[in-house]
């Protein structure tokens, strides 16, 4: 797929600065992805590592209400799925993998509310910058889905175990600031400050060795790589539940915007 081909993702590189910026582009559906937006996302971090002039990748989203909502849950609802995509698989542990295997570093610019799915994005990034407003949080067990594996045990990582249990269990959005203070967020800055705060970072480290950048990623990874196999199971376990009565009965009452009712379940 080109880039020119693109719909849900906006992608250009600011020569300039050395930074690759990758924006998902639904701001109608809080920047929610479906298969197709996730092949354009990994589509573009391709292009980001093959692209010599790029020292560093900037992950955002459209607009200023949200950075990712997670899955897109109004296709769930109508389709029961995420969508057509290239090769008729949904890729999103592909994405993951690519977010952290890209020997370049990601950054996070955290333009508002970061939840499901969309979360587990900017925890997998190597730093977040975050504005003001920007909230951060877990829904999937209000709509019939889990993104575990990195979304659960990394988060633990970064969090630590009660905190992410707390994000998982509670399913609350925090604000920035608690982000931050959790260790969840590198940076805050008022809202018209993050897209400079982020190109900042990329020059910042564009003037590094690339090498030496590339080994500090790849040996950060290494210590919690396994929890790639955890994300296996997890998603080998969602893609059997989301189809599930109780799965769709979490994506529905989204979509119909009334309170899920999962006590049959129990
Ligand atoms: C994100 C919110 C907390 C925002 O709340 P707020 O009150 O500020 O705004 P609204 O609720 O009014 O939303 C505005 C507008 O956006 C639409 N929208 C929001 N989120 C989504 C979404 N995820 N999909 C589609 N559309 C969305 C919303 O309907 C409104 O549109 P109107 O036309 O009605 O105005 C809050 O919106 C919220 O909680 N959203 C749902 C978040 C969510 O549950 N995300 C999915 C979690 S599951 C997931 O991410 C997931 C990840 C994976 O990796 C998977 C892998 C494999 C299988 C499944 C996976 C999976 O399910």
């Amino acid at each position: 797929m080109k880039v020119e081909e693109f719909t849900d993702v906006a992608y250009e590189v600011r020569e300039e600065d050395a930074v690759a910026v990758i924006t998902v582009n639904r701001p109608d559906r809080y920047n929610a992805f479906r298969g197709r937006t996730v092949d354009e996302l990994i589509n573009a971090f391709k292009h980001a590592w093959a692209d010599k002039r790029v020292a560093c990748v900037i992950l955002t989203g459209a607009g200023d209400k949200a950075f990712c909502a997670g899955g897109d849950v109004k296709e769930r609802a109508e389709t029961g799925s995420y969508g057509e995509t290239e090769w008729g698989t949904f890729e999103i542990e592909r994405l993951h993998r690519i977010i952290r295997d890209i020997p370049k570093p990601v950054i996070a610019a955290v333009n508002g509310v970061a939840v499901g799915g969309g979360h587990v994005l900017h925890v997998l990034c190597d730093l977040t910058v975050a504005a003001e407003h920007a909230r951060f949080g877990q829904s999937g067990p209000r709509v019939g889905s889990f993104d575990a594996g990195f979304g659960s045990a990394y988060l633990a990582r970064v969090v630590g175990e009660k905190r992410a249990r707390q994000i998982w269990f509670l399913l609350d959005l925090y604000d920035a600031a608690t982000a931050e203070r959790w260790g969840l967020v590198n940076q805050v800055v008022p809202a018209e400050q993050l897209m400079e705060k982020a190109l900042e970072w990329g020059r910042r480290i564009g003037s590094y060795s690339p090498t030496a950048l590339r080994f500090l990623k790849h040996s950060f990874n290494a210590d919690s790589d396994h929890i790639g196999g955890l994300s296996h199971l997890a998603f080998d376990g969602l893609e059997l539940f989301a189809h599930s009565e109780e799965g769709m009965e979490g994506a529905q009452a989204f979509a119909e915007k009334r309170p899920p009712d999962f006590s049959p379940y129990r």
